[in-house]
């Protein structure tokens, strides 16, 4: 009876679990196919199986996948013990990360003037940390940033300050869940210019406004860039922002050519002179324009920095160029969204230091806005003259902003 019922050994073999899948693997298997399916990596018959080799070809190069961040891998039994103390990399080289190119990080290594490029990926135990342009890392492996060579991300040190967005839409089609929506576009940058043309496309304020209620919560100093000044004044949009005493640059062509006037790059090369600036801005309003005349060079530039990431694609995310006097511009031409689900009135509130003392009289809960039932302590804060009521018009304008649509920026 008992031969009977156990099946001979060679059957039992092709059915056992493979070394290295998990109890209750065949569910995550499904997902990771998926997820590499959708994105490319692998074709319709790649995990079939759940054999070993098959699944390893999954699990490679969703390592390799741009956006591993999203994606949990747990190593099987066969690949490294998992241990609590993590190396300390102390050879470590530190380095900058200026382009993002699915799963290949272009970074800087190098006192300025003797500086190279390195490519790199990230090491397993950063987790689901991401990497963005700006950040700064620490790397291992070979650094000599030789033709096919590739470091290892290890590290990614504490940001002084983030441009981040909340994708309101994002879904993930695995587990229909809308969670970890929220990504950083952008760290350590210092200033955030908000560039807006005078015409053509109209400037829209609610835009504006978006991107100034990203550049305080994430600790960048807004600056304003309005272009095209040939075609528009600038006096009526400039009138909407004094009580938020905002750096102004104003831009024009002349001419007709690709030549601006004068006045505006010099200061724009002024504002820009040794600090980190991301730009943001629709298309159309002369983005490129500006970052032609602030790096003269920046199509060869953008070119060979881009390069670094596997296949033919060109980067539609961030990348930092290097400005000729010192510092850095990032453009950021993959941004078609701009979500701000994850900032709250209070993270808001926080940035605008004179308002907030005042806000300790406000009735539990108030969300400030002096619209509803509640009376806002704001409101009396600025009739007693504690701040001009265009200040308080504008923390509240910016508030109501967040409710803006997320794609207002492409
Ligand atoms: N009249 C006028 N036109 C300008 C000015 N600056 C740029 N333009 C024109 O506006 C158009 C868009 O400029 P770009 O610099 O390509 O704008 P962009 O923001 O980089 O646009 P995308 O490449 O689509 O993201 C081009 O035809 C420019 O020549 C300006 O100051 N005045
Ligand atoms: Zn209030």
């Amino acid at each position: 009876m008992g031969r009977l019922r156990r099946p001979p050994d060679g059957h039992r073999r092709r059915h056992r679990r493979p070394a290295g899948a998990r109890r209750g693997g065949r569910r995550h298997r499904v997902h990771l196919q998926d997820t590499a399916r959708l994105r490319g990596h692998v074709g319709p018959d790649a995990g079939c199986c759940g054999g070993r080799r098959h699944r390893g070809v999954v699990l490679r190069r969703l390592e390799d996948s741009w956006e591993n961040e999203d994606v949990r891998i747990r190593p099987g039994k066969r690949s490294r013990p998992r241990t609590k103390t993590r190396p300390t990399h102390g050879e470590a080289v530190r380095a900058m990360v200026i382009t993002v190119d699915r799963g290949r990080y272009g970074c800087l290594v190098g006192d300025p003037g003797g500086e190279h490029l390195v490519v790199a990926m990230r090491a397993r135990e950063l987790g689901r940390r991401g990497v963005v342009v700006g950040d700064e890392v620490d790397l291992v492996g070979d650094t000599s940033g030789d033709p096919d060579t590739l470091a290892r991300i290890v590290r990614i040190e504490p940001r002084r300050s983030v441009l981040r967005r909340s994708r309101d839409d994002a879904v993930d089609p695995n587990t229909g869940e809308t969670a970890n929506t929220e990504r950083v576009l952008v760290a350590n940058a210092d200033q955030l210019a908000i560039v807006t043309a005078l015409a053509d496309p109209e400037p829209r304020t609610g835009f504006i406004d978006r991107c100034l209620v990203a550049a305080y919560t994430g600790n960048l100093r807004p600056v304003l860039v309005l272009t095209k000044s040939d075609l528009a004044d600038p006096a009526v949009l400039l009138s909407s922002y004094t009580a938020l005493d905002l750096p102004v640059v104003v831009t024009r062509r002349v001419d007709g050519g690709r030549v601006l006037d004068p006045a505006g790059p010099d200061e724009l090369r002024e504002l820009t002179a040794d600090r980190t600036t991301v730009l943001v801005g629709h298309s159309g309003v002369g983005k490129s324009t500006l970052v032609n005349t602030l790096v003269p060079d920046a199509d060869r530039a953008t070119g060979s920095v881009t390069g670094v990431g596997k296949g033919r694609h060109t980067s539609t995310s961030a990348v930092a160029l290097a400005l000729p006097g010192g510092g850095w511009v990032i453009d950021t031409p993959g941004v078609r969204s701009f979500g701000l689900a994850h900032v709250t009135a209070d993270d808001l509130l926080e940035t605008f230091t004179d308002l907030l003392p005042a806000t300790a009289d406000c009735p539990p809960g108030c969300d400030h806005t002096g619209s509803g039932d509640a009376v806002c302590a704001l409101d009396a804060f600025v009739a007693a003259g504690g701040a001009s009521p265009e200040r308080l018009a504008s923390f509240r304008r910016l508030l109501a902003s967040r409710a803006g649509a997320a794609d207002d920026l492409g």
